[in-house]
Formats: structure tokens, C-alpha cells, sequence
């Protein structure tokens, strides 16, 4: 049985036309793009052309905006570390609970270190922000605004264009982490008031380790990484340039194959009603209607998250696991604790490379799978467990806390 990957929100394959057009960088055309001889002039201009790529991706109005960095983390640190920088005198932030650590984990730090207000705006149990709270957090003293485009975990889409003109309106910073957005989704940001986005090419068939920050002309920045000129100052480090021609070409490709979003959608549902059809106790985790066309989050009453990932990998099919406990080995999902969600979840993750074989294999398997994890005491115990806390705490963690405890006392 040939293997089935279906973890795409955690990377991507590496397209091989991209591999083809990083190679040559590697090899006869190694020079610095900032040399002034041939070797770097050639560079020079791959690089150009990279940023012409990706500008044509995100819709960005000048190639200027974009500025090469090493990934998405890095980009999201840089985006708010700026707007603190450059806005002295305003000291806080608003973001949201269920962003990627690179966002969340900063801005804590932030907190403790500087003394930064950083109001977490709540969603709900679909994982839908709560636009109130996010109006209310809105004022003049906040100097970035950091919501991300799309959920990794559960895809849920952010309306991050109106979310951006509210900002605005406060004259604060507008930054989205839409590093699971580009390449899944149309973008366009020169009609936005998006200030700055963060991408990495690692989640669109590109490298690992090359990223970028889009910065709209006229944003006050200040660069994270000082030293050498690179980038216009904006960032300082000899280019990757294999790094920079590779999301280039797969931000190409991406656009080019932008259509088959809709056949990774018809994918999707597919695999998301095959298992609600066949599965009793199972249900959706994340918004059901603003949500990526990759993505599918479910829950399976009864069964700690990484039973089923774990099942599923030693008959060669990759996917991953969200627990909204300390269940297992798993560390709890503070994206699934935010949502309340139930127990357990699995997340299947779907890329251009994916076809009905994929999703037909999983459909086969996981009846069974779920028939006997379900018969095992302990997962079965998990389940219950779960049942009687969510209808007590509420979505602030306690969740995690009070059924941990419960899942020692039952084991013991
Ligand atoms: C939403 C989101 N933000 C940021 C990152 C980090 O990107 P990178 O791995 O390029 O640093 C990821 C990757 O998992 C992500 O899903
Ligand atoms: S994994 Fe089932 S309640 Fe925690």
C-alpha cells in the first residue's frame, strides 16, 4: 500500500518543479546578490523575480513590501516587535486565543518582560472570534492588532479584512499570521487595510526555513535583525537565495493551481461526511461555513486524540492529533480548549497531491479502528470523563486541569 499524507497544515511536499528551480542556486550560480559582479547580478535578479512571484500571490500593490525572512515564526515576531518599536506610546496588543505560539508565546513573553496589556480576544464553541470583545479592546493605546488568516488547527477563516479597517479606525497596526491562508486561499491586499501578513513557503509545496513578511508601503518598520543592508535594511543576513527562488517558483505554482482548491474541497467533504455518515458520536471542530477547503478537525467521542493518529500511522497513513485535555502523550490544544470543544479531536490535512485513493483509504480503515478503540476501558473512561467536565468550566482551561486529574484518578 503505497503511504497516504494527510498532514498538510503541519508541511507540505516540496513541489518537484521547485526543487528544480532552487538547484541551480546550490550549484554554478552561488553569488551574494549584493556583489557587484556578474556572479551576484544574476542572483540578484532571481531574487527579484522571486518577490514579483509572491506579489502576484498575495495581490500586494508593490514588490518593495515584501521582505524575504526565515519562516513564518520569524515573520510574526518581527510584525509586532516593529509596531511596539515604532509606536512608543501605545503598550498593547490585541490578538486572539487561538493564534499559533509564534504569536501567542511572544506576546507573553512581552507581557512579562515590558510590561506590554495584551488583550486575547475569546471565540466561540465553532472557533469564531467574538467580534464585541474585539471592538471593546480596540483603542487608542493599542499599537498592533495580531489575528491570524486561517486556524492550523481547525482552519477556521477570520474575517481579517474587516478586522483590519476596525483597527485602522484606532489608528492601530493591523498584522494577520496567514501563513495556513496563502496558497489555500485568494488574496489580495492592496484593496485591504492589512498593514503586514506573515507567509511561510513550507506550507505551500515550498522550502522549509524561507518565509515573508509583507510591510504596505508607508508603514512605519523597524527591523528585528540588524546588521548588513539586505532587503532595504529591513533585514539583515546574505539572502537565502535557494530558499527565496523556491517559494518564488511555489508561489507561481500556487497560483496556477489555485482551481484545485475546489478539488480538495470535494476531497474534503467527502472524507468529513464519509466519517460522520459511518462513525456514530463524531462532529466537526471549527467554523461550518468560514473554513479552509483543506482542512478537516474531528472529534471522536470516546477516544483520546492521539489513539486514532497513532493507529492510522502504522498502516501508513499520516494525520495528527488535538486533545482538548492532558490526555495521553499529547500536550492539550489551547485552540480546542478555547473552543470548549469536546475530548479528543484528529486532524486531516489535504493538499493538491491528494486524491479520492486518499480519502477512500481512510473511509475503509477507520470504522474499525474507532469500533475498537471505543471497546478499550481506558478510552472509552476518556469519553465519559469529558462528558461530565465540559458541562461544568468553562473555556478558559480549567478543562484541561479538572479532566487531567480525573484521568489519573481513573487509571489509578
Ligand atoms: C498559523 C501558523 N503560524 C506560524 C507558523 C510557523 O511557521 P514556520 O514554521 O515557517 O516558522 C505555523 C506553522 O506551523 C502556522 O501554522
Ligand atoms: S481526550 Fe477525551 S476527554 Fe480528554
Amino acid at each position: 500500500m503505497s503511504p497516504v499524507y494527510l498532514d498538510n497544515n503541519a508541511t507540505t511536499r516540496v513541489d518537484p518543479a521547485v526543487v528544480g528551480a532552487m538547484l541551480p542556486f546550490f550549484t554554478e550560480q552561488f553569488g551574494n546578490p549584493s556583489s557587484m559582479h556578474a556572479y551576484g547580478a544574476s542572483v540578484a535578479e532571481a531574487v527579484r523575480k522571486a518577490r514579483q512571484q509572491l506579489q502576484a500571490l498575495i495581490g500586494a500593490g508593490f514588490e518593495d513590501e515584501i521582505i524575504f525572512t526565515s519562516g513564518g515564526t520569524e515573520s510574526d515576531s518581527t510584525a509586532i516587535l516593529s509596531a511596539l518599536e515604532v509606536m512608543p506610546g501605545r503598550k498593547e496588543i490585541v490578538t486572539s486565543a487561538v493564534e499559533h505560539p509564534a504569536v501567542l508565546k511572544l506576546c507573553a513573553h512581552l507581557e512579562k518582560t515590558r510590561g506590554v496589556k495584551v488583550h486575547i480576544i475569546p471565540v466561540d464553541h465553532h472557533g469564531r472570534l467574538d467580534l464585541d470583545a474585539y471592538r471593546t479592546a480596540l483603542t487608542p493605546q493599542v499599537a498592533i492588532v495580531s489575528i491570524m488568516w486561517a486556524n492550523n488547527e481547525t482552519g477556521t477563516i477570520f474575517p481579517v479584512v474587516e478586522l483590519a479597517d476596525l483597527a485602522r479606525e484606532v489608528g492601530a497596526l493591523f498584522h494577520t499570521d496567514a501563513v495556513q491562508a496563502v496558497g489555500r486561499l485568494p488574496v489580495e491586499l492592496k484593496s485591504t487595510a492589512i498593514d503586514m501578513l506573515s507567509l511561510s513557503a513550507h506550507k505551500l509545496h515550498g522550502p522549509k526555513g524561507i518565509g515573508a513578511l509583507y510591510v504596505r508601503r508607508g508603514v512605519r518598520f523597524s527591523s528585528m535583525i540588524k546588521g548588513g543592508h539586505q532587503e532595504r535594511d529591513r533585514r539583515a543576513g546574505t539572502e537565502n537565495t535557494p530558499g527565496i527562488v523556491g517559494l518564488g517558483m511555489a508561489a507561481e505554482l500556487a497560483l496556477k493551481f489555485m482551481d484545485e482548491t475546489k478539488r480538495i474541497k470535494w476531497l474534503r467533504d467527502r472524507l468529513e461526511n464519509g466519517i460522520i455518515q459511518r462513525i456514530p458520536n463524531t462532529s466537526i471542530n471549527g467554523d461550518p461555513q468560514e473554513r479552509l477547503p483543506n482542512t478537516a478537525n474531528i472529534g471522536f467521542e470516546g477516544i483520546e486524540g492521539d489513539a486514532i493518529p497513532i493507529v492510522l500511522s502504522r498502516l501508513g497513513i499520516a494525520c495528527s492529533a488535538g486533545s482538548a485535555c492532558a490526555s495521553g502523550s499529547l500536550e492539550p490544544s489551547h485552540v480546542l480548549i478555547a473552543m470548549n470543544a469536546a475530548c479528543g479531536a484528529v486532524r486531516f490535512s489535504l493538499s493538491r497531491d491528494n486524491g479520492e485513493d486518499d480519502v477512500d483509504r481512510v473511509l475503509e480503515v477507520l470504522p474499525a479502528i474507532t469500533e475498537k478503540l471505543r471497546a478499550v476501558p481506558s478510552a472509552g473512561l476518556c469519553g465519559r470523563g469529558a462528558e461530565q467536565l465540559h458541562s461544568g468550566p468553562g473555556p478558559s482551561g480549567t478543562i484541561a486541569d479538572a479532566h487531567s486529574g480525573a484521568v489519573r484518578s481513573s487509571s489509578t
